[in-house]
């Protein structure tokens, strides 16, 4: 448990980056002794290449996460250890790590963009005075995107009304529900869901409506997949529960719908908010740093995107693959707002972090790429600043930084799976908005972080859109 008053303050991340800093990186808090809720948060480098490398096997999810991202299931990768672990990681590293998944995912990303997001920002653009939540749009957009890859199900979420659609809604409720068992005392959210009260209540709420979604499309998908009794076309781009479930795959026979549930609520909720939630840090960053736009724009104006669809011109993975200044400054957002802002482990044996600080068996061990991101031992003196320029070397190529000093993906043998495929997306969507339009911060907005096991914004981004003129 985090404590939850700390949590209350405007923004816990920067209350614990400050105290971090202030005691060289690591700090101890003890739970009460009845409580097996000691733990240890740490941003020095060396412990967590430690804990996520050297010593890894001593550092799995542990008792805790499982309970906590239960509704998310218990058999997700984000939540199992051990043999089942390895097992998905095996799949779904064949699944995702690839080309065909990334040339779907920027079928579905393209297909978004020109009847989702050009729609959306013409409208708004079209009627100066109107304004809109970036946030949200970013919310909706990677919702239909990873829906539409992984399900190849296309829930519309981003509309031109930007009207809630129910299934989107009881995903966010799902989200706010697991920070809740965060922050509140294990006893008391146990209690809560045992007398089906509070925030517990609307967990449970949210994950019924979800589930009952996912169970209908799992069942037919499977229905289809029996009709259809040939082997897929494995040229053509599938989404993934039909590659999973595909039984002609002779690797993956899954036949289990809780465990496909399980594998596929896991995959949404990897996919969706880390995307919306460093498209809109990277917005507020642009505003705040005119500078780094006008570079970005010279540098899509001297490679303008050659792929014609039916209305725009967007770009493709290729092409996205030259934009260095733009890459750098998505590194550069990524940095100094990790979507996943701090990570979560549990120490089975006693051991002995690089720092000297000792641990316990049965310790939390948590790790903050946010606190990281702001020492200066680590990013230098200027590490505050909003700089692209430190993702590049002398010689113009990406600078490579090491997992240990730049966690935002984790790293070791629990690297993130999305990696590769998520910075191509962040680069077309970022390439496509920029090039068409112009977006301003409304004066006066408050930007905060929300109660969330994301780096969200609390009060969303609310902007003014205008064509650019180009
Ligand atoms: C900006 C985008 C993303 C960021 C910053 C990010 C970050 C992370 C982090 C920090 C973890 C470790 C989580 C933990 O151990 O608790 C992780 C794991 C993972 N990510 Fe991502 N992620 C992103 C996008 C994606 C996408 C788009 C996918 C899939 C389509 C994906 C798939 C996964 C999977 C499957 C794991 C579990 C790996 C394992 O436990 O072995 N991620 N990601």
């Amino acid at each position: 448990m985090l404590p939850t008053l700390i949590c209350q303050m405007v923004n816990f991340h920067d209350y614990l980056a400050e105290r971090l800093i202030k005691h060289g990186g690591t700090v101890e808090m003890q739970g009460p002794w009845f409580s097996d809720m000691d733990s240890i948060i740490t941003s020095d480098p060396a412990n967590i290449r430690h804990i996520m490398s050297g010593n890894f096997r001593n550092y799995p999810k542990g008792p805790i996460m499982k309970e906590i991202f239960e509704p998310l299931g218990p058999n997700g990768i984000f939540a199992v250890d051990g043999e089942s672990w390895v097992f998905q990681r095996k799949t779904l590293q064949l699944l995702i790590a690839c080309r065909r998944y990334r040339l779907l995912m920027e079928k579905a990303a393209h297909d978004k963009l020109e009847n989702g997001i050009f729609p959306v920002l013409d409208h708004l653009a079209d009627n100066e005075s109107k304004i809109v939540d970036l946030q949200d749009v970013f919310q909706r957009f990677t919702f239909d995107v990873i829906c539409m890859t992984v399900l190849g199900y296309n829930p519309s979420s981003l509309n031109i009304d930007l009207q809630d659609v129910p299934l989107a809604k009881a995903f966010d409720d799902i989200d706010k529900g697991m920070f809740e068992r965060h922050v509140v005392p294990e006893t008391m959210w146990k209690l809560q869901r045992l007398l089906g009260l509070g925030a517990e209540k609307r967990l449970a709420v949210a994950t019924e409506r979800f589930d009952k979604f996912l169970y209908d499309f799992i069942s037919s998908r499977r229905e289809k997949i029996v009709r259809q009794q040939t082997r897929m076309d494995k040229e053509e781009s599938v989404d993934l529960l039909t590659e999973i479930m595909d039984k002609n795959d002779g690797v993956l026979v899954l036949t289990e719908d809780k465990f496909l549930r399980d594998m596929v609520l896991n995959l949404l909720g990897a996919g969706r908010s880390t995307i919306a939630s460093t498209l809109v840090w990277l917005f507020w960053s642009l505003t705040n740093n005119p500078h780094v736009e006008s570079k970005i724009l010279a540098e899509l104006n001297s490679n303008p995107p050659t792929l014609e669809k039916i209305h725009h011109r967007l770009y493709n993975e290729e092409e996205v693959n030259c934009l260095t200044y733009l890459h750098a400054a998505i590194m550069e957002t990524l940095r100094l707002y990790p979507p996943l802002p701090i990570n979560h482990k549990w120490a089975m044996e006693a051991d002995l972090l690089p720092s000297g600080h000792h641990v316990r068996p049965k310790t939390r061990v948590f790790f903050s790429a946010y606190a990281m991101a702001r020492m200066e031992d680590v990013w230098g003196p200027d590490c505050n600043e909003f700089k692209p320029e430190r993702w590049i070397t002398e010689k113009g190529e990406i600078q490579l930084v090491p997992s240990h000093r730049f966690a935002t993906f984790n790293g070791g043998p629990r690297s993130c799976l999305g990696k590769e495929v998520s910075l191509i997306q962040l680069k077309i969507v970022a390439a496509a908005i920029l090039w068409r339009y112009k977006i301003w911060v409304v004066d006066g907005h408050p930007v905060s972080v929300a109660m969330s096991t994301m780096l969200n914004m609390k009060h969303g981004l609310r902007v003014w859109i205008s064509h650019r003129s180009t």
